[in-house]
């Protein structure tokens, strides 16, 4: 199992109000395993997706990523764990705009502690990049920035890769082949959670987890 979240619970509060984003949602997944996390917006998927990759620390329950508890611990642990051992595709935001896509892979990288240009430029090859490394993210097509997000949260090796509405902006055929890489990333034993609530990621995932007002239902 790459991931391990037993009973998450997440409470925020502001004054007399408290927002239940999680009550007690439990998620394994296996290696190699793709799934969806659905529900209706404000459901906890989000919330769910981060505290899975350690962005955020639920206020109960536990993760573990590959091995690894990632919660309840201090922000420069949980930090460095996720930086070896999990990769993020957001909707846009993946690309810092004043590098170039090659340097945006090796920054990542760098944040994890390695260098390896070998692997940089595999996977830029891989996702059909090859000829964009120089270029400005501003210079890219949706399709091409979609990929170039993915090859920066691919950048080392991840055990897990998070995507909160990878696709959300591209069109049917951008979709296809940015969902095919997702796939077959799946299939070099990466785990994959994904948040969406596009029918094209519903017929790729192998288990659909739904939530409901925080609840697995
Ligand atoms: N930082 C925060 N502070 C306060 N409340 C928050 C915070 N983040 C999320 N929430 C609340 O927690 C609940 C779950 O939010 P979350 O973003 O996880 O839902 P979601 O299912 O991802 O929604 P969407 O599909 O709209 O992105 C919502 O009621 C939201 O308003």
């Amino acid at each position: 199992m790459i991931v391990q979240a037993e009973e998450l619970y997440r409470f925020y509060r502001s004054g007399d109000e408290e927002t239940r984003a999680l009550r007690g949602v439990s998620l394994d997944v296996a290696a190699g395993e793709v799934v969806l996390v659905s529900g209706p917006s404000g459901s906890g998927k989000s919330t769910l997706l981060a505290c899975l990759g350690g962005l955020d620390d639920p206020d109960g329950g536990i993760v573990r990523v590959d091995g690894h508890r990632i919660s309840h611990r201090p922000e420069a642990e949980r930090a460095a764990l996720r930086a070896r051992l999990v990769g993020v595709l957001f909707q846009s935001g993946n690309l810092i705009e004043h590098l170039t896509v090659a340097a945006n892979v090796d920054l990542a990288q760098r944040l994890a502690g390695r260098r390896d240009r070998r692997l940089r430029d595999e996977l830029l090859d891989g996702l059909g990049l090859a000829g964009r490394a120089r270029a400005w993210p501003s210079e890219l097509s949706g399709g091409e920035a979609a990929r170039a997000g993915l090859a920066v949260a691919l950048a080392n090796r991840p055990a897990l890769l998070l995507a909160d509405e990878p696709t959300g902006e591209l069109d049917q055929h951008t979709e296809g082949p940015v969902l095919r890489l997702i796939r077959r990333q799946a299939g070099e034993r990466t785990a994959v959670v994904i948040a969406s609530h596009s029918p094209a990621v519903r017929r790729l995932a192998d288990r659909i987890l739904e939530l409901k007002d925080g609840r697995a239902t």
